[in-house]
């Protein structure tokens, strides 16, 4: 059996209302020494506005709140698609990118709809995630994970949420959404992130 990561606290709660990272992070922190606690749990888990204008100020904000509500260590994923032709957008915007309510569908049409005259050659992307682990006092880790791809116009796969079906990996020959889940964890924005949040935290409490 594999070795279970340290974990300094005896539970985490996800700072997130994602489904789709819910799934993830449960995932690749089953092999952590840790209590995964989500939404779902009775917990006061209230509302973050997410004003900022950095995935870093985002995510800290988001595990802070839920941080001081619950006093318990969370973790916060603040993330999003950037898109060298559209100047890097909609990063901090991707949830909202078809307005306040959009639903992934909607962002993806508007993706494509504003990449479909955009050259083949030029539809380089990347995903970004920022990690925050708040933990409880004031001590705070972040760090960041970044994935590069090319955006097709076509959805491919079913697996994983938001932007994965549009989100073409060269190396893989296949879109984030045709990768089973330990396959997007192992190349993901997010299974980097966690990975350096994983030797962050063996450094400081080895
Ligand atoms: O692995 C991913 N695969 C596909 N799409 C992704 C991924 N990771 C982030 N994304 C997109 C989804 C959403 O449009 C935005 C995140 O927005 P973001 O505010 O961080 O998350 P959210 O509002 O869905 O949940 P919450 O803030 O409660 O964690 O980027
Ligand atoms: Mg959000």
């Amino acid at each position: 059996m594999r070795k279970k990561e340290a974990f300094p606290w005896e539970s985490v709660v996800l700072a997130t209302k994602n489904k789709g990272k819910i799934k993830e992070f449960t995932r690749m922190f089953s092999h952590w020494n840790v209590r995964v606690l989500t939404m779902e749990d009775d917990l006061d888990f209230p509302d973050v506005v997410e004003d900022g204008e950095t995935f870093e100020a985002n995510a800290r904000k988001k595990a802070e709140e839920i941080m001081k509500a619950t006093g318990l260590a969370a973790l916060a994923d603040d993330s999003g698609l950037e898109v060298a032709a559209l100047d890097g957008k909609p990063g901090v915007y991707s949830a909202r990118f078809a307005g306040e309510h959009a639903s992934d569908a909607d962002n993806n049409a508007k993706l494509v709809q504003l990449m479909k005259d955009v050259p083949e050659a030029e539809r380089e992307a990347r995903f970004v995630s920022v990690l925050a682990l708040a933990l409880p006092g004031d001590d705070i880790i972040l760090v960041r994970g970044t994935c590069e791809g090319r955006i097709v116009l076509e959805a491919s796969g079913t697996n994983g949420f938001g932007y994965d079906p549009y989100f073409y990996l060269p190396e893989k020959e296949r879109t984030m959404a045709e990768l089973a889940p330990d396959e997007k964890n192992a190349v993901s924005h997010r299974g980097v992130a966690v990975r350096k949040l994983t030797a962050e935290l063996a450094e400081r409490f080895a």
